[in-house]
């Protein structure tokens, strides 16, 4: 295996990854057919035309009261044909009403959207059809974004319509834009005031867990601001003065530090993005997410100031808690609840030990692989170990790593090499497990099993994004076993093939999860086959030394037991 492994090469391409190009023929993400759209049209057509009808008669009728007071018999006669046609044109109305609730309602179940609250809004199948504001919608169709998704067309209106809200959609879905472009909506109405337009004052806070995601959301909502004369600032990078920040994206963290200096009282919008991952609690740890997104929250308390939670997954107590804290909230949920993206092809192998891992992944480049690649492993230092491996393997394969124990400045140039197309593959701990929208990925690789079904589900979104098709590889050994069976339950639930053996094992218990979430297991190192060889060597030396040193003490011993058995002869003589 030795010789195998030195003078591997992959069977790779190359060549640089492409450059991301505009995609214009890329998958719509909602399903509307166009019959859908035709009767959507129809019915839309038939609603305007009635209500402007019974509008029209009801003047007519206004100006007919005043003019004839005379013939009262024929006016009474048309009074009575009116009131009649009224009725009939209500009634029609309200015919007319349920065929469109009923269109939407189909809509909604074939794009997999569940609601729960009062007073729900309607969705909406065209972005033209909503009320975005026109820089919007030019935004939209310059980024060839031509159809809403599904979590769009329903939190977008929620959220126009001034409303609290908690979403779920799965990852890729286009959660980003889904509370984006409401909010700079309302943004852009507000600086039409004169109140707002001349000072500044801060609307809308966003929060994301990590820098990385900060700097992508905040990119995003640049975008989508050009040309407007709102102000984004991105509180994580290297932005210290925020004063004349409308919106301002930023980790908890930084909030939290200058929570004092932050006036929040203009605050219309609070988004809190990867909400499940920041309502974690750490025992022990008093700076952990939960602890400082409750302390912004408290400071976020405007009269008008509403709250937007979104995230792929969310667990029923992050739901508890937003039911009873937050007045009048309501949910939207596409798809279903934590399961993972089913445009990703996704396998579970089999590889026995670490070594076997090592062998896997080399076989994985070798055949399957177009860059770029992420691959997770669970610690910085095993990032930093597969990396060499990696490299050990093909010196021609790009390959680096980006985790916490870099600096700042580090991971930005790692992110932009990788996002160039200079990194091939990226090895990665949990800190891009999550939001990252590296749409280019084709093959996520979890080196070492993810330590929650959470944290798998993140993990395999970052391929298969906007519509896009995927593939995910997730890799156990034995030492797995016992924590496999729900990350196969998601597999399978998602529509692809576990092997029967691993849906028979025992279900993980609740504790064995605990356990798993505050510590991965113990892993082997990764050693590269030159390490291996070397740490052989000194193992085989020292267990030699160790014979040579008992064979020596055991002849002495021996010697010393002949002299004892010599004197009592001795004595008994
Ligand atoms: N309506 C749309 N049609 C096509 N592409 C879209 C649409 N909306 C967003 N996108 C694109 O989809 C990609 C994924 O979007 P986004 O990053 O918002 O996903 P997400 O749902 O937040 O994922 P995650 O849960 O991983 O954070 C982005 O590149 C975005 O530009």
């Amino acid at each position: 295996m030795s010789l195998a492994f030195r003078t591997l090469s992959f069977g790779i391409k190359k060549g640089p990854p492409q450059k991301k190009k505009l995609n214009n023929d890329s998958k719509e993400l909602s399903t509307i057919t166009e019959d859908s759209f035709r009767k959507f049209d129809e019915l839309r057509e038939k609603m305007i035309g009635k209500v402007e009808t019974k509008q029209k008669k009801k003047v007519v009728k206004k100006v007919a009261k005043q003019a004839s007071i005379q013939i009262l018999s024929s006016r009474k006669r048309g009074y009575d044909s009116e009131n009649d046609s009224e009725s009939e044109t209500e009634e029609a109305v309200g015919d007319v009403e349920k065929k469109m609730q009923k269109l939407l309602d189909d809509i909604r179940r074939t794009n997999r959207i569940f609601t729960w609250g009062d007073q729900l809004p309607d969705i909406f199948l065209r972005f033209n059809d909503s009320s975005l504001s026109p820089s919007l919608l030019t935004h939209l169709s310059e980024n060839g974004i031509r159809q809403p998704s599904p979590i769009q067309m329903q939190a977008i209106p929620f959220m126009m319509g001034r409303k609290n809200i908690l979403a779920s959609a799965p990852t890729g879905s286009g959660k980003t834009l889904a509370f984006a472009l409401p909010v700079i909506d309302e943004i852009l109405g507000l600086k039409r005031r004169a109140d707002y337009s001349k000072s500044s004052k801060l609307l809308a806070i966003v929060l994301e867990p990590t820098r990385e995601l900060a700097a992508q959301t905040y990119t995003e909502f640049v975008k989508y601001c050009s040309g407007t004369s709102i102000s984004v600032a991105n509180f994580s990078g290297e932005e210290t003065d925020i004063t004349h920040a409308d919106i301002l994206v930023s980790t908890p963290n930084r909030i939290v530090f200058h929570l004092d200096k932050i006036d929040t009282s203009f605050l219309r919008w609070l988004v809190v993005d990867e909400s499940d991952r920041l309502f974690e609690v750490i025992e022990g740890q008093e700076k952990c997410f939960r602890n400082q997104l409750g302390a912004i929250y408290k400071a976020c308390d405007a009269k008008c100031t509403r709250v937007a939670f979104f995230s792929a997954t969310f667990s029923h107590e992050v739901e508890k808690w937003c039911k009873d804290n937050i007045e009048n909230i309501g949910m939207v949920c596409v798809g279903e609840r934590n399961s993972s993206n089913t445009s990703v092809k996704q396998e579970l192998t089999y590889c026995g030990t670490e070594d076997g891992k090592k062998v896997a992944i080399r076989n994985l480049l070798r055949t399957a692989f177009r860059p770029p690649a992420l691959v997770f492993v669970q610690s910085k230092d095993r990032a930093v170990q597969l990396v060499k491996l990696l490299s050990a393997i093909d010196s021609n394969l790009k390959v680096d790593s980006i985790n916490s124990g870099k600096s700042d400045k580090e991971r930005d140039e790692t992110m932009e090499r990788f996002r160039n197309g200079e990194i091939w593959v990226l090895v990665c701990t949990e800190l891009l497990g999550r939001g990252l929208d590296l749409s280019d990925v084709g093959l996520v690789i979890n080196y070492d099993l993810p330590t929650s079904i959470i944290s798998y589900i993140h993990r395999v979104g970052r391929t298969g994004r906007a519509g896009k098709t995927g593939h995910a590889v997730t890799y156990f050994t034995d030492t797995d076993m016992k924590y496999i069976k729900s990350i196969a339950t998601v597999i399978r639930q998602s529509g692809f093939d576990v092997p029967e053996y691993l849906m028979e094992m025992k279900k993980v218990s609740r504790d064995r999860k605990k356990e798993m979430l505050k510590r991965a297991p113990k892993r082997q190192k990764i050693a590269t086959v030159k390490e291996q060889v070397r740490k052989q060597k000194i193992a085989k030396a020292a267990y030699e030394k160790k014979e040579k040193l008992e064979a020596g003490s055991n002849s002495v011993k021996v010697s010393k037991s002949k002299k004892k058995m010599r004197k009592i002869t001795k004595s008994k003589a």
